[in-house]
């Protein structure tokens, strides 16, 4: 592959508080104003000042962190992007919604929605929901199994395409003097019967700045895969090895150009949560200074919606008792479990040692050195193989992303890594996607 003019694409992953799962009470974080909306229009904007392709946002319709230690409380998504738009003007804007617990002719209002307000920066981050606790939230007698979560998605998203498409580009007419407001003509009902759907449509807004939102996926099981490579136009991704994240970049390239894709117009994006200083001593002090503010039965919560099994009855600098964790049950299903089974077996790590292994950044990579060292890696994983960009996931807020946009940014720059300014205004714009055709703006092309 050639990197010839190649650039990165970096996200800013905002989680509330920061990724280290104990930064809230790092003495630089403001946890008190974890639901202050300022606070992240004051964030993005600093983003959108480094010339970020976007924000991104998690979310899960449950609550399943322990309340107790977590600060994970946070706004609904596209409610907070909505907000972020109004106080940013190019970076891309990209929320997390439920296949799984959503109903197609809201989600594709609601981001339609966005993407409208935001001039063309929406972003879908399409899921299917691992937590099962979410199923008491929606009357469901249990979680769906891993497979049907995956049958629905891809029903789901078929609806929503075509309700998105559903008003052609040039349908919405208001015009005065005529008193034609919008082409009937152009503005069909989808009138979708499947198993898990049934949608009449059309849409009840014309279409949006971008045709359609950015599709976005993060899944990275068999189904994960095989969904991402056929719809993702941005895959978020996470790994804790050069091998590992070139295998699935590989992988995924691969499977796209065999269903007939272009492998440029999906941007693998893994995860880094980067923990910076002036030398490597400095930078992992910072490390130490806030793994030092882990609260161990939070740990253990976390790495038991993880691999499913609760150690809080092991000494906690005794071995990971590998023999309990199964690999067969529906958790080795999901692609988070995998790898923190690989760092069991790779490591050999006590209990109180892989809880601080994910602390961090729950699985993704964390590196910790000088600004020259971040900025080395990424251009390593960029140039071989492994990323089109990353999702930059600061350990704590604000500093650790200031620190990123100061002192790594500019070295990405100066290696000719990262734009210097926004070429276009919206967020296909930004990662280099085309705007897609309406289906039915094609399929009355070929029956004229
Ligand atoms: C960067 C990143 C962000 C993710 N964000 C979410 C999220 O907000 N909500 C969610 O339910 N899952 C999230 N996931 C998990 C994946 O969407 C997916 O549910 C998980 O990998 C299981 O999918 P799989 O079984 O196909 O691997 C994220 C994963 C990654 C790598």
């Amino acid at each position: 592959m050639s990197n010839a003019g190649r650039q990165l694409t970096l996200n800013l992953f905002i989680y509330p508080g920061g990724h280290h799962e104990a930064a809230w009470r790092y003495k630089e974080s403001e946890p008190e104003r974890v639901l202050d909306i300022r606070y992240y229009q004051e964030l993005a904007r600093k983003a959108e000042a480094a010339k970020f392709d976007a924000v991104f946002l998690a979310d899960g319709p449950s609550l399943a962190e322990n309340v107790r230690y977590s600060s994970r409380v946070r706004f609904e998504p596209v409610t907070w992007l909505t907000a972020i738009a109004a106080a940013t003007e190019k970076i891309g804007l990209i929320g997390t919604a439920s296949t799984t617990y959503n109903e197609p002719y809201n989600l594709a209002r609601l981001f339609a929605s966005l993407d409208h307000i935001s001039g063309g920066r929406a972003g879908w981050n399409i899921v299917t929901t691992s937590d099962a606790g979410a199923a008491h939230n929606f009357g469901l007698p249990e979680h769906p199994p891993h497979g049907e979560r995956y049958e629905k998605a891809r029903e789901f998203l078929d609806v929503v395409t075509r309700l998105w498409d559903s008003w052609e580009d040039d349908a919405l007419l208001a015009d005065p003097r005529s008193g034609v407001f919008a082409d009937a003509g152009k503005v069909h009902r989808i009138d979708h019967v499947g198993k898990h759907y049934r949608v009449r449509g059309p849409l009840n807004i014309s279409r949006s700045p971008q045709g359609r939102p950015v599709y976005v996926q993060a899944g990275s099981s068999e189904d994960g895969r095989s969904f991402a490579a056929q719809f993702a136009e941005a895959i978020f991704t996470a790994h804790q090895t050069l091998q590992s994240a070139q295998e699935f970049y590989c992988d995924i390239k691969a499977r796209a150009a065999a269903l007939g894709r272009r492998p440029e117009h999906l941007r693998i994006l893994p995860g880094i949560s980067p923990f910076l200083g002036s030398t490597e001593a400095e930078a992992k002090r910072l490390e130490e200074e806030i793994d030092d503010l882990i609260q161990p039965a939070a740990s253990l919560d976390q790495l038991k919606r993880m691999i499913g099994v609760d150690l809080g009855g092991y000494d906690l600098d005794g071995p990971v008792p590998r023999h309990i964790i199964d690999t067969n049950g529906p958790k080795g299903l999901a692609s988070r479990f995998q790898l923190v089974v690989d760092i069991v077996d790779r490591e050999n790590p006590t209990i109180r040692q892989l809880i601080r292994r994910l602390a961090g950044a729950r699985g993704h990579r964390v590196v910790v050195g000088t600004p020259e060292h971040v900025a080395d890696e990424i251009q390593g994983w960029f140039e071989q193989g492994a990323a089109d960009g990353f999702n930059v996931m600061p350990p704590y807020l604000t500093g650790g992303f200031d620190a990123f946009v100061t002192e790594v940014v500019p070295i990405l720059r100066k290696r000719g890594l990262f734009r210097q300014e926004y070429s276009g205004t919206t967020l296909r714009d930004h990662y280099g996607l085309p705007r897609p055709d309406s289906l039915f703006a094609a399929e009355q092309r070929r029956s004229a």
